[in-house]
């Protein structure tokens, strides 16, 4: 059902929601987690984040408490530990009962709650496991002292998927080894590796002397170092386990681990953005805000993380087609929305820079103000200019890491691929979906090679990122497109059946429909 990078395969006793149902209605399956970790009164980081962060990535997320804290902004006063027997009961509770895509752990205060828990997981397995070893809160006190190190090390990171320590964390795992730079987080990467789980994530948000926030992640094969800007905040309690639960909420949604890395560490750095005026509590480490996305100002730059869903009808303009119907983009840009557009790309080859940023404004202003994105086609100048939500680039433009550096982590970037290598590339660099084509033969964009529907089956499958096809695409071939039926491909990218016709609102709501039919179909 799911292509998770790396995840164990399905146990030989995982049940399907639909096969246990038996009703023949349809179904929904809802993305499920499960947290086992500690309780924070303060809600910044344990369970409370966990829950916060799930619901804001569309996941359910069922927990079992392991310990109850007396915890605020200014510290833990004091901490209670569960009784194991009472922590095995509530997980034979939901485990027994629930589907959980991913199992992720927190706070796990002892031995014999470590015990409990493999006991459980044994016999109910789960397709994969997010352990993030806590050891100590962010104000110094200690979560899970070192009695707990040697069942860690012995059986729960053997069967973890990955592992996301600190570089705290990381060292104690390690028997105190000095952890101070970026080649010594590799070191340690590459350590905890060996003892057993499939991916390592070490955190260095601890790191002394360095404006970016560096993670190392090593999948056995490859480090990668994912970095982003520190924001400067005192809002940082909770962004362990936060991070953790998105991980666990992307792979429940059937990201692949170093998507759901990447998405993780975005929405940290954007909620810890959106919030780092926040005043909650008194004390020195306050929370954050991981509802950022429902509340953005229709006027900020803020923009939610990108919905792949979001590709399916994505209308893209063109100046001269717009020129030759006497519109304006603006105009055109309101037509498509109007009709069922669900994301806009301004591709205005020969416009000219002063008046295209002029109209991209308006755009961006209709478009935000109906909760459509907006992409600038190859121009991150105007795209920064105008705050768009993102850009299109293809393989001649601008490299995808440097145009993500320039835009930040919370913009969206598509890539033209033709090729898996260049969908694996366009992955590996930090873009959000690409564009596959040309599907069939177009005018509208000169000497493109066309690669069929074969040649988009093959990108598609290949494609760790959400696709949209491009290239001769309208009505009438619309459904064949959508037909080759692979999971990730979202949706058609179009101009001319669009924007080459009189009237844009009519066409575009005849390509919707026949898209939303073609849904039923599949
Ligand atoms: C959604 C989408 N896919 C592909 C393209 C083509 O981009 P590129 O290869 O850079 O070609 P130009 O559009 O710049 O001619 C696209 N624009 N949108
Ligand atoms: C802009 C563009 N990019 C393509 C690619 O193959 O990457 S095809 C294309 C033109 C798509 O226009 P129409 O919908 O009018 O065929
Ligand atoms: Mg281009």
């Amino acid at each position: 059902m799911y292509s998770l990078g790396g995840i164990r395969s399905l146990p030989a006793n995982w049940r399907s929601t639909t096969a246990s149902m038996t009703t023949t209605e349809s179904v929904r399956k809802v993305p499920q987690v499960l947290t086992v970790a500690g309780s924070d009164s303060g809600a910044g980081a344990g369970i409370q984040a966990d829950l916060k962060v799930c619901a804001a990535r569309g996941v359910y997320c069922a927990s079992v408490i392991t310990a109850v804290t007396a915890q605020n902004t200014r510290g833990v006063q004091s901490v209670h530990l569960l009784p194991p027997e009472f922590v095995s009961e509530q997980l034979k509770s939901v485990l027994s009962d629930f589907e959980f895509d991913v199992v992720k752990t927190g706070m796990l205060p002892s031995t014999e709650i470590v015990e409990v828990l493999l006991q459980n997981l044994s016999e109910f397995p789960v397709r994969a496991l997010v352990v993030d070893p806590v050891m100590v809160s962010t104000s110094g006190h200690v979560l899970a002292g070192s009695s707990v190190l040697s069942i860690f090390r012995e059986r729960l990171l053997p069967i973890a998927d990955i592992i996301t320590p600190n570089v705290k964390e990381a060292s104690a795992l390690l028997g105190g080894v000095k952890i101070e730079t970026v080649e010594e987080m590799r070191s340690a990467a590459k350590l905890l590796h060996e003892m057993g789980p499939r991916f390592v994530l070490v955190k260095g948000g601890d790191l002394p002397d360095s404006s970016d926030s560096v993670d190392v992640y090593f999948d056995g094969k490859e480090f990668h170092e994912l970095r982003s800007p520190r924001i400067a905040t005192r809002n940082t309690h909770g962004t362990g386990c936060t991070l953790a639960s998105c991980i666990a909420a992307e792979l429940a949604k059937g990201s692949s681990m170093l998507s759901a890395v990447k998405v993780a560490k975005r929405f940290v750095d954007n909620a810890l953005d959106y919030s780092k005026d926040i005043v909650i509590g008194t004390g020195k480490q306050g929370p954050f805000d991981h509802f950022f996305s429902l509340k953005k100002d229709p006027q900020s730059s803020r923009c939610s993380i990108f919905n792949p869903d979001d590709l399916f009808l994505y209308a893209v303009t063109d100046s001269r087609m717009n020129k030759k119907w006497n519109r304006s983009i603006v105009d055109a840009v309101k037509a498509a929305i109007e009709g069922g557009a669900t994301i806009i790309q301004l591709r205005e080859k020969e416009a000219e820079t002063r008046e295209f940023l002029e109209e991209a404004k308006s755009c961006v202003g209709i478009c935000r103000s109906h909760g459509v994105c907006l992409l600038i086609n190859d121009r991150i100048d105007i795209a920064l200019a105008c705050d768009a939500d993102g850009v299109h680039v293809g393989q001649s433009d601008m490299p995808v890491d440097l145009v993500r550096s320039l835009l930040g982590p919370d913009k969206i970037i598509g890539v033209s691929c033709k090729t898996p290598e260049q969908a694996h590339q366009a992955w590996k660099d930090g873009a959000d979906y690409i564009g596959s084509g040309g599907v069939f033969p177009t005018n509208t964009k000169a000497n493109n090679r066309t690669i069929g529907l074969d040649g988009l089956k093959t990108v598609c499958e290949a494609s760790q990122l959400p696709v949209v096809a491009i290239g001769g695409i309208g009505i009438s071939n619309a459904v064949s497109v959508m037909q080759i039926n692979t999971p990730n491909l979202k949706g058609v990218a179009v101009v001319s059946a669009l924007f080459d016709q009189e009237c844009v609102l009519t066409q575009t709501k005849k390509l919707h429909k026949t898209l939303e039919e073609s849904k039923k179909e599949v």
